[in-house]
């Protein structure tokens, strides 16, 4: 029975439990979800040091100057009253400094000192990050950000999820993979877009298989062990070629979702093979796979991956958009300054208006109104 749109993603979402835990090097980590919530391992700064380049006095001036400090390792010095030492932003302040005086603001005679430091320009150890504050959640997926900040913080490792591994498997004797085709073949559009589509959502694609469109190809296909996740491409539908659902019966597998209520990609699927490997069936018109990719594929993706959910982003959408009576339609956008605009060429069969988009509108069935959430391409 058909699912509704908003159930097929959670129920994709909720169809498998995030994937092992890997420790992998933090070079290794972008793109993955943190596995647990991270702590700082060290305050940040480590210890009171300058937030500008000049230099660090005690008690009121003028001040003698009576050395230098560097950023890096160095030994403690206690500063008495009256006297300054040169400092470089970053560099540990001498014991008992209290304040910076900025070399802009600062007059220097020989060795004597002048100035007004205005506020002190000391970070104090722990001031920006307290020793064990939780910097980032588990779920967490690793942005370059992440990365820099995981290292200030001290670490060198990350634990992390492991990504899902996918197959594509393309079905569809009319298909080509290059060159112009001629009458009657199709050049294979779902291939190409599958593998981004993937990464973005934290899988990694183990190989695409063309197969022909029978059911024995298609069994045998499906046969293969080695991945987490299988997106077959066509065949879902109910015509004489159209082998995936009969396949998935014989194979025993549980079908979770059995069609989606959306426009397009309805006859979308979603199932576990007896192994615990999940199925993705994305119909075989290029925008529907699309539209499918992001419906069920991607949030399943997600939940593998050890990804936390986000809070859906919502937009006000310009045009005038015909709601269906029982289907959320999926609507190729552009997102302006202060609207969502749909961009057209938007038939099943077509990416024209997908390529041009930047979002994919959610219009939910008997929809008024203005605001709608939207899907990032
Ligand atoms: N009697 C019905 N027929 C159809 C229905 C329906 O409800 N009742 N739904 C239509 C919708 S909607 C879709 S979507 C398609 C889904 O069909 P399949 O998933 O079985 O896919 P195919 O039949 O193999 O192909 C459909 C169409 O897409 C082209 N195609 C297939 N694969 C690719 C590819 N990799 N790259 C580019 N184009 C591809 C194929 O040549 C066909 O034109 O079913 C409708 N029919
Ligand atoms: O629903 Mo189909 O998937 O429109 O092309």
């Amino acid at each position: 029975m058909t699912t509704g749109w908003v159930e097929a993603r959670q129920a994709a979402r909720t169809a498998a439990e995030p994937l092992e835990t890997i420790t992998v090097p933090l070079r290794d980590a972008l793109g993955l979800a943190l596995a647990g919530h991270l702590p700082a391992l060290v305050p940040l700064p480590l210890c009171d040091t300058a937030a500008m380049d000049g230099y660090a006095v005690r008690g009121p001036g003028p001040w003698t100057i009576v050395g230098r400090r560097l950023a890096g390792p160095c030994a403690a010095v206690t500063i008495e009253p009256g006297e300054a030492y040169e400092i470089a932003t970053g560099a540990p302040i001498p014991v008992g400094a209290e304040a910076v005086l900025p070399i802009e603001q600062s007059s220097v005679d020989e060795t004597t000192l002048n100035g007004n430091p205005g506020k002190p320009h000391i970070r104090r150890r722990g001031e920006d990050i307290p020793r064990g504050r939780r910097v980032l959640q588990a779920g967490a997926v690793v942005t370059p950000a992440a990365l820099g900040l995981a290292a200030s913080v001290g670490y060198d490792v990350l634990s992390v999820h492991r990504r899902p591994k996918v197959r594509v498997i393309v079905s569809g004797d009319e298909l080509l993979t290059a060159g112009l085709p001629t009458h009657g073949q199709v050049r294979d559009a779902i291939g190409p877009l599958l593998p981004g589509l993937i990464a973005d959502a934290g899988g990694e694609l183990s190989d695409t298989q063309f197969v022909a469109d029978r059911a024995g190809s298609l069994s045998e296909a499906l046969a293969c062990d080695d991945v987490d996740v299988i997106a077959v491409c066509g065949s879902t539908s109910v015509g004489p070629a159209d082998h995936l659902r009969p396949v998935l019966g014989a194979l025993k597998a549980d079908v979770l979702v059995d069609g989606v209520a959306c426009r397009p990609g309805h006859p979308q699927l979603l199932a576990a093979l007896p192994d615990g490997r999940r199925v993705v069936g994305l119909p075989g018109n290029p925008f529907a796979a699309l539209a499918a990719g992001h419906t069920l594929l991607a949030p399943l993706l997600h939940r593998l991956a050890g990804r936390s959910p986000k809070p859906p982003l919502t937009g006000r959408l310009r045009a005038s958009i015909a709601a269906r009576e029982r289907e959320t339609r999926l609507v190729p956008a552009v997102r302006t300054d202060d609207a969502i605009v749909p961009v057209g060429r938007d038939r099943a069969g077509n990416l024209w208006g997908a390529a041009m988009a930047d979002v994919l509108a959610v219009v939910p069935p008997q929809w008024t109104g203005a605001e709608v959430e939207v899907l990032p391409l």
